[in-house]
């Protein structure tokens, strides 16, 4: 039996450069991400495909509002942005892993599902907006924004600029996991819990029904490792290993750390929320589930960081 892995592509580590976000730049990132992760699987792990959509979800949202301003268009609510970078990044995936697999002559297909992921419409995260989705301002523009959109909270994102939030309540439950674990045994390449699934609700009638936010891709994805018995979970971002102290002269790279030891890192503060913070929980969540290692490194070391000779390594 194979080891079973997942693979969370952040959002973020698909947008190299801030001054280049077109679809054609962001395809040229996957592909890129797609190489690597094949090479894991040539090296004989099973893969499973999470991404995040912070940067798109909210580029998708600003389109909506301003044709909605100037041009009285229909307004896109946050639930189906979220629903649309599912179905544009998971494509950009799955034919970028295709690709890929054809080129190394592996019988092997990607897929992508379109995933729910159940939350609590009590969550108090509802009324606290905290996950940073679109395009970076300057602290100029920020100011200018809250101006213009009372409504908005805007914050400091790991200092590399002001970021709108919005609320990012916790994934209770993978609706589509069995049918993600049924394509895997049967040998597929699954793409799912896109931008951290599309949050949904049930209903009194027990009928579901999506609701706006963003649901962290990190936590659904720990959630999704956990329920599905993954035996390794890798966060892909865009920095090779986690830091203490990180952005400050005294920064210090980890390459292998036991749970407890991050548990205390998280208690003394190393971690930014919204960016490294929620890695660091999923991760903890994930083996504390039972999980036995987690990575955490960039697209780009993917393959030297399964192998062990890179990465951020965590073991419980
Ligand atoms: N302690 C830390 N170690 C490494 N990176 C950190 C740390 N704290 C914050 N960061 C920042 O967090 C980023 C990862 O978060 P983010 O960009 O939100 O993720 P994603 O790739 O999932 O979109 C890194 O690229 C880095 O800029
Ligand atoms: N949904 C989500 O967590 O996206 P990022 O990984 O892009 O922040």
């Amino acid at each position: 039996m194979k080891e079973l892995v997942v693979v969370a592509i952040g959002g973020n580590s698909l947008i190299i450069d801030n001054s280049k976000t077109s679809v054609e730049d962001q395809y040229a990132a996957v592909c890129e991400t797609a190489k690597h992760i094949a090479g894991i699987i040539e090296q004989g792990y099973e893969v499973i495909i999470t991404h995040g959509n912070g940067p798109q979800v909210g580029f998708i949202l600003r389109r909506s509002e301003i044709a909605s301003e100037v041009a009285g268009m229909h307004h896109v609510p946050l639930v189906s942005c979220g629903a649309d970078t599912q179905g544009a990044i998971g494509y950009q995936i799955q034919q970028a892993m295709d690709n890929e697999f054809k080129k190394r002559g592996m019988a092997k297909e990607a897929v992508t599902v379109i995933t729910q992921v159940a939350v609590s419409p009590d969550d108090p995260a509802f009324q606290k907006p905290s996950k940073p989705i679109g395009s970076f301002y300057s602290e100029a523009q920020a100011e200018n924004l809250k101006k213009a959109h009372p409504d908005w909270v805007l914050v400091n994102d790991a200092g590399r600029g002001y970021r709108r939030l919005v609320p990012s309540p916790l994934p209770q439950e993978i609706i589509e996991k069995d049918v993600i674990l049924l394509l895997v045994s049967q040998g597929y390449c699954v793409i799912g819990v896109g931008g951290g699934g599309i949050p949904v609700i049930t209903q009194e009638d027990g009928s579901r029904k999506g609701i706006d936010a963003v649901i962290d891709k990190d936590f659904a994805s720990s959630l999704l490792a956990t329920d599905i018995g993954a035996d390794i979970l890798i966060i892909s971002t865009a920095v090779p290993k986690v830091c203490l102290n990180y952005g400050t002269p005294e920064q210090k790279s980890l390459d292998r750390v036991t749970l407890a030891e991050l548990k205390q890192y998280v208690a003394e503060n190393h971690f930014a929320p919204g960016s490294m913070l929620p890695k660091v929980q999923a991760v903890i969540s994930f083996l504390e589930g039972g999980g036995k290692k987690a990575i955490i490194t960039n697209p780009e070391s993917l393959e030297e960081a399964v192998a062990g000779r890179t990465g951020t390594h965590i073991y419980p």
